[in-house]
């Protein structure tokens, strides 16, 4: 048997799934032993060896993918979004029965969208206001993006840490959504455009100055290099990891 990493692709035929295909074919450190779409056998996975999968599914499907996963010892590297803090209990539970078997769940692969969300956390304490606006291609299923989700995140604890106030908006009337979705108290808006794929600006204002940082992924080939090093590091991070920054050295 070659000693190359044996990896599965699930969601092979989507957007990502079938480029992570074409990017798993050509590493040479790798093996893809296996590449399922939907209404597949998860079997698939175990019959063929595959020791790490690569998630890229619809939030529908993530879940009872990694319980089969975790529960068969196969680490797994996760870019589906939708994770809640429900989802990511059970995710938990799950690797606790199976000591060893890691998973890490990238918002979002590329390296350029990481950055931005570790500058983003940086600047957070030094603004009176920030929103984030995040652009996709209209055949994305959900809103907010997981990146500008994870994004306000960070950016909310790095705030609440600092002790800022709430943020400053007069606002006392608007249309539903006019004010973007509350992420923690940071207002998230979600662009659909023909023609775009992931987009990302986070605005920062303070007195007399304002910050805008913004990433554009504009081929998904932008998320392959993240894929390809959450695959080989994974193995070695037994439980979950949330964010490729950990596999990355930042400083
Ligand atoms: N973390 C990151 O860097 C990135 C994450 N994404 C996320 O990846 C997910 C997929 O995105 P797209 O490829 O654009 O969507 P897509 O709709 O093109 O692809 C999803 C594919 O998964 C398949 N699928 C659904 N259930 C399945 C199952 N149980 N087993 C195997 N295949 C199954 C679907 O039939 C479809 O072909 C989304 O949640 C998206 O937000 C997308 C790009 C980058
Ligand atoms: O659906 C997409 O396309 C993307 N999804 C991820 C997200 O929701 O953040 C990552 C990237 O933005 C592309």
């Amino acid at each position: 048997m070659s000693d190359k990493l044996r990896v599965a692709v699930l969601g092979a035929k989507g957007r990502i799934g079938s480029e992570a295909v074409r990017a798993v074919e050509a590493a040479g450190d790798m093996e893809l032993v296996a590449a399922l779409g939907r209404g597949d056998a998860l079997s698939a996975v175990t019959d063929a060896g595959a020791q790490v999968a690569v998630e890229l599914t619809t939030p529908g499907s993530v879940m009872e993918n990694l319980e089969f996963l975790v529960g068969n010892g196969i680490h797994a590297v996760v870019g589906t979004t939708g994770w809640t803090d429900e989802r990511l209990a059970a995710l938990r539970g799950w690797l606790d029965a199976s000591p060893g078997t890691g998973v890490l769940i990238a918002p979002n692969f590329s390296i350029g969208a990481v950055l931005t969300m570790a500058f983003a956390q940086q600047a957070a304490r030094y603004f009176e206001s920030v929103e984030v606006v995040e652009l996709h291609h209209p055949n994305k299923a959900d809103a907010p993006s997981g990146t500008a989700t994870r994004t306000a995140q960070l950016i909310a604890a790095a705030r609440a840490e600092a002790q800022l106030p709430a943020q400053p908006d007069a606002t006392a009337t608007a249309l539903d959504g006019a004010r973007g979705a509350d992420v923690d108290g940071v207002p998230v808006h979600a662009v659909r455009l023909r023609g775009l794929l992931a987009h990302q600006e986070v605005l920062f204002g303070g007195e007399g100055e304002t910050l805008t940082i913004r990433h554009d992924s504009l081929h998904h080939s932008s998320f392959m290099p993240g894929i390809l090093l959450g695959a080989r590091r994974v193995g070695s991070a037994p439980g979950l990891t949330f964010g490729l920054e950990h596999f990355l050295d930042l400083n």
